[in-house]
C-alpha cells in the first residue's frame, strides 16, 4: 500500500505541492496525470526517499530492496552493454544470472545483449529501464512516464510487461500524460493540479463523468470545469 496525507513540498519559496492525498491498494497500477510541472515527478522522489517533504505523512508498504524504480531519465550506464546494466544490478539484488537471461527474453533484447547501451533506439532502452526497475521482481514498481516518446508498438510492448508485473502481484505507481494510456493501463487514476489531487477514480468512469479525455488539451478542459482555472 502507498499512502500520501496532506503532503507538502517547497522548492525554496516555491510551493509545489500544496496538500497531497492520495491512496494506492496492494496490486493495483495507479496512475499519475497532471501537466508539466505539477509535480508528478517530485511525488515520486518523496515516495522514493530521494527527497524530503515539508509537511504531511507518507507510508510506503516496501522495504527499499522491494522496491522498483524507472526514473525519466532512464539513467543507463551508455558504455556498457545491454547484459552488463542488468547483472550490475542483478548482483545488488542477488538475483541470479538465470534470471537476468530470462528478463532480457522478456523485453525482447536477447539479441542485443551484448550491444553497448549508447547505440540502442530509445525504445529499447526504455524496455532495458523497465527490465532493470523489476530484475528483482519488486513490490512495488515507481515508473516516470515509462512510454514518454515511444511509438504506439513500444508502448504497447511495454504495458504489457507492467501488466505482468502486476499479475505477479506487484503494486505500479505510474505518471503519464496521456489519458488514453491511462485508460488502457490503470486501475485508477488521480488527477494532479496546483499541487492536490483534484480527482481519483478509474479512469474510463472519469473520462465518462467528464466526456472523452484523450490529450492533455482534453484534460486541460476537464481541469478547468473542475477548477474555473486555466493550466497554462
Ligand atoms: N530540485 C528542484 N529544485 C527546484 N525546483 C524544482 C526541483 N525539482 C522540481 N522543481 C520544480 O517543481 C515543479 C514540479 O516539478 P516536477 O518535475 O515534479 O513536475 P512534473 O509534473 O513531473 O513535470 P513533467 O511532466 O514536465 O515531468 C516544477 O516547477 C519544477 O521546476
Amino acid at each position: 500500500m502507498i499512502e500520501m496525507k496532506n503532503i507538502q513540498k517547497y522548492f525554496d519559496e516555491k510551493m509545489v505541492l500544496s496538500s497531497v492525498d492520495l491512496l494506492v491498494q496492494e496490486g493495483e497500477i495507479f496512475g499519475l496525470l497532471g501537466p508539466s510541472g505539477s509535480g508528478k515527478t517530485t511525488i515520486i522522489n518523496i515516495l522514493t526517499n530521494q527527497i524530503e517533504h515539508e509537511a504531511g505523512k507518507k507510508r510506503v508498504e516496501a522495504s527499499a530492496f522491494e522496491i522498483g524504480l524507472m526514473l525519466d531519465s532512464d539513467e543507463l550506464y551508455e558504455r556498457l552493454n545491454c547484459l552488463e546494466n542488468l547483472e550490475l544490478f542483478a548482483r545488488i539484488y542477488g538475483v541470479s544470472h538465470k534470471k537476468v537471461m530470462e528478463t532480457l527474453e522478456n523485453v525482447e533484447l536477447t539479441h542485443v545483449a551484448k550491444k553497448e547501451v549508447s547505440t540502442l533506439s530509445k525504445g529499447m532502452r526504455q524496455r532495458l529501464a523497465l527490465a532493470r526497475a523489476m530484475i528483482h521482481t519488486p513490490k512495488i514498481l515507481f515508473l516516470d512516464e515509462p512510454t514518454s516518446e515511444l511509438d504506439p508498438v513500444s508502448s504497447r510492448h511495454i504495458h504489457e510487461m507492467i501488466k505482468t508485473l502486476r499479475h505477479q502481484g506487484a503494486t505500479v505507481f505510474l505518471t503519464t500524460h496521456n489519458m488514453d494510456e491511462a485508460v488502457k493501463l490503470c486501475d485508477r487514476v488521480g488527477l494532479l493540479y496546483e499541487g492536490k489531487i483534484v480527482e481519483t477514480g478509474n479512469p474510463y468512469d472519469i473520462c465518462k463523468r467528464h466526456g472523452a479525455i484523450k490529450t492533455v488539451p482534453d484534460l486541460e478542459k476537464v481541469f478547468f470545469k473542475m477548477t474555473g482555472a486555466n493550466l497554462i
